[in-house]
């Protein structure tokens, strides 16, 4: 049972074998040792083709099994943190693991057994009914693909994160719906929960893919008291399509990698108290940055299938919630060591990325230089007579002047060790060639945005420049004119469309440039990606080993 001032809980849940497992003949490889372990039976092949199982013993801070329905779950989980909202806490609670893993049945639960939703939203009613009357709910629900937000209320509208002076992170445009019980409030998460699932034909092919964000207010007059937060995570497995043939996937894929990642790093950072909370290494991070910070209460569910079939993925899942939170080793583990073995065998590009992510933040809180100026005009040399003459327009070219758009990509935006020649490509070891092709999805898709926001940009200064070429038209129409002053004025305003035509295709070459190299890079990838056992280090105790 979660003690309701412990900020941090990492459960395991496990769901029992489904239909098609039992089909397949499919044994149950996880046994659950006591409420806080449990143990993973790994079938494997000695090099004599002997077969044996190892024993993976993994402790957690709870271990449910399939015998635990969704409300015992919330009960001992859930429910004690919920109150805490009440008294400004910011609750949040993640499902993670494979798909089919049971991370819907877990938030959202079927007819017969109501899944997490559910029972917060019983309790969040009845606490404000009873003690908080003044509080009002309000509910928001969105959907995290491929870097971009899409409000799940709203008919998908793709929403931006803007951080403000106060270093508050907002999201503009996002639907708070009011909610005045608990009916109102489930039917419209099924709505959102509808939108979700409809959006696979559409923008997202597979719900699996995406992090799906339910934020719960609660509110006294427009400020915000305290707040629940639900996240139905996307396939683990979904971060290992890098070397997938289908270059959406591949992006999908490492931009889920880069988020659970940093989600991670987020929590830990929260657990060990550190000063720094690297919430700036993926866009789920960053808009989840009020979870991290201050008073706050996080529980992580990592669901897993118990079948043979699920067993890599399976360990991944539990390494990974292993790794969110270290707990303290010994004692009831019975482990022999096998907690320790685990974390050293995290996947190398794991570990790669914690450093990246730290580095990556520090870099940018040193420098923003996006905004640097691309053409050698200055909003001065626009002030002349003739605009002068023109206030309206003067005004215009000023507020709109392109000179505050960088056309160009900026240079620091090339990946460190992502190849610069497509032969560096052939001299990365394996390790090389995920961390820089992962460091070059980050730049491609943040690269992509940037390109887009500039193509905006760019058309309204084309039209700004327009407009002041018809007012300069007017102005040498009529008698007396300078015509001198029309031809200065004229050059220079060519010319600055002409920089920005450049620099905007160098932009447009530069991005080009790295899909290439990350179609290279990809290719490669998968071409070396030899079948790499990641747990045979060859240093198995033969206590753990039984022969089938
Ligand atoms: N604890 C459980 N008890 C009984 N059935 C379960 C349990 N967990 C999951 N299931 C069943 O397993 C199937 C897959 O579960 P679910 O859809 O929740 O997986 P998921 O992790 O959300 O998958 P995806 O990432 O694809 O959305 C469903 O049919 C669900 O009813």
């Amino acid at each position: 049972m979660a003690d309701k001032d412990q900020r941090i809980q990492v459960i395991v849940r496990k769901r029992p074998l489904n239909s098609k497992e039992r089909q397949r003949g499919e044994s149950d490889i996880l046994i659950q040792r006591s409420p806080n372990t449990l143990i993973v039976k790994e079938e494997k092949v000695k090099v004599d083709l002997t077969r044996y199982i190892e024993e993976h013993y993994f402790t957690f801070d709870g271990v449910y099994n399939e015998d635990v329905n969704n409300e015992q779950l919330y009960r001992a989980t859930v429910q004690p943190i919920v109150q805490a909202a009440f008294q400004g806490a910011k609750v949040t609670c993640f499902a993670y693991g494979q798909t089919g893993s049971g991370k819907t049945y877990t938030m959202m639960g079927e007819a017969s057994t109501p899944g997490l939703y559910l029972q917060a939203a019983n309790d969040l009613f009845y606490y404000r009914d009873q003690y908080y009357p003044k509080i009002q709910l309000t509910v928001a629900f969105y959907e995290i693909y491929c870097g971009k937000l899409h409000d799940l209320l709203n008919d998908r509208h793709i929403l931006h994160v803007r951080e403000d002076a106060k270093q508050n992170v907002n999201i503009v445009g996002l639907q708070y719906k009011p909610v005045d019980g608990v009916e109102t409030l489930m039917n419209i998460i099924s709505y959102g929960m509808a939108a979700r699932t409809t959006g696979q034909t559409g923008a997202n092919d597979d719900s699996s893919r995406s992090h799906g964000v339910l934020e719960i207010s609660l509110r006294e007059g427009r400020a915000v008291k305290g707040k629940v937060t639900f996240i139905d995570l996307a396939g683990s497995e979904r971060g290992a399509d890098v070397s997938n043939s289908d270059a959406k996937t591949r992006f999908d894929g490492a931009e889920i990698n880069k988020s659970l990642l940093a989600l991670k790093e987020c929590i830990r950072a929260l657990d060990q108290d550190k000063k720094h909370t690297p919430f700036r290494g993926s866009k789920l991070t960053l808009v989840l940055k009020d979870s991290f910070v201050g008073n706050c209460r996080t529980v992580m569910i990592a669901n897993v299938s118990p079948g043979i079939n699920s067993c890599e993925h399976t360990l991944n899942s539990l390494r990974y919630a292993d790794r969110v939170k270290e707990l303290k080793k010994g004692g009831g583990s019975g482990s022999k060591g096998q907690d320790q073995l685990a974390n050293a065998l995290m996947l190398p590009r794991q570990n790669n990325n914690v450093v990246r992510y730290i580095k990556q933040e520090e870099e940018e809180q040193e420098d923003t230089p996006y905004l640097k100026m691309a053409t050698k005009n200055t909003t001065n040399e626009y002030e002349r007579p003739i605009l002068k003459q023109n206030t309206n327009i003067k005004q215009s070219m000023l507020k709109n002047t392109p000179n505050k758009t960088s056309y160009i990509s900026p240079k620091n935006q090339i990946p460190q060790r992502a190849a610069h020649d497509y032969e560096e490509i052939e001299n990365m070891d394996i390790e090389e060639l995920t961390a820089g092709h992962e460091n070059l999805i980050g730049v491609i898709l943040a690269e992509e945005e940037r390109l887009i926001n500039t193509h905006r940009k760019m058309i309204d200064d084309m039209v700004d420049a327009i407009k002041v070429q018809m007012a300069l038209l007017g102005e040498v129409d009529k008698p007396g004119s300078d015509v001198e002053l029309y031809v200065g004025e004229l050059d220079k305003i060519l010319a600055m469309k002409e920089d920005m035509i450049r620099g905007f295709r160098s932009q447009l070459k530069n991005f080009n440039g790295h899909l290439r190299m990350e179609e290279a890079m990809a290719k490669a990838f998968s071409s070396r990606r030899a079948p790499i056992d990641v747990f045979d280090l060859g240093s198995h105790d033969d206590d753990l080993l039984q022969d089938i």
